[in-house]
């Protein structure tokens, strides 16, 4: 989990093909549900709606028992009750990444409805206010994502799982390119 832009769903992706497991992102799922973009239903029915959607989508995901690798949507931990099926069912990886360096990614970006804006920088920075603690508070580990690619970050996730005992520990990082 982290901030929208802090590359949740790219490096899910990744480690789940390295690690050999079936990738999920919520909001992939909630889009094939709705039959429309998230933008376009925020625009439609509203942030309210989606949250419930959300906290619907997030439950049943973490009532399966195949193990996944699992990209939420950023503002997942809004709930009290999506961050407790979180912690208590899954292993939380918080990429604590910068407003500087999220907003120079997504400066093209049209898709997120939350970012589009007139000063998306400032917009991040008060979303890291508001939500910084909620994702302190329900990630198992908080990795410094800061001025770091998706390589390194998905690196750094990788030896944090190994050491965790969550991998084999047969060196698989060592196959992540920069
Ligand atoms: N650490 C990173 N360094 C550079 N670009 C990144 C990094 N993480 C993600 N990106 C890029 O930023 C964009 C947003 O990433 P995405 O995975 O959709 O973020 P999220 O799912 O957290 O909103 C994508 O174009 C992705 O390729
Ligand atoms: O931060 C948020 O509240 C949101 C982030 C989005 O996902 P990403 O974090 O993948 O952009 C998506 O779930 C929705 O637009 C709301
Ligand atoms: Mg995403």
């Amino acid at each position: 989990m982290g901030l929208p832009g802090s590359g949740k769903s790219t490096i899910g992706r990744h480690l789940a093909r390295l690690w050999k497991l079936r990738f999920v992102d919520t909001d992939h799922v909630i889009e094939q549900r709705l039959g429309c973009s998230i933008k376009a239903f925020f625009a439609a029915q509203g942030e309210v709606a989606f949250r419930d959607i959300e906290s619907q989508v997030l439950a049943e995901l973490l009532q399966q028992d195949q193990v996944c690798v699992l990209s939420t949507g950023g503002g997942a931990i809004l709930r009290a009750q999506n961050r407790e099926v979180l912690k208590a069912r899954s292993t939380v990886f918080y990429l604590q990444s910068l407003p500087e360096d999220i907003a120079r990614r997504l400066r093209n970006d049209t898709t997120r409805p939350l970012m589009q804006g007139d000063d998306p920088l400032k917009r991040l920075h008060t979303l890291l206010q508001e939500r910084g603690p909620l994702y302190l508070e329900t990630a198992h580990y908080a990795i410094d994502a800061a001025r770091q690619n998706a390589s390194q970050v998905s690196r750094k996730i990788c030896m944090q799982a190994e050491l965790a005992g969550l991998l084999p520990g047969h060196g698989i990082c060592n196959a992540i390119e920069d």
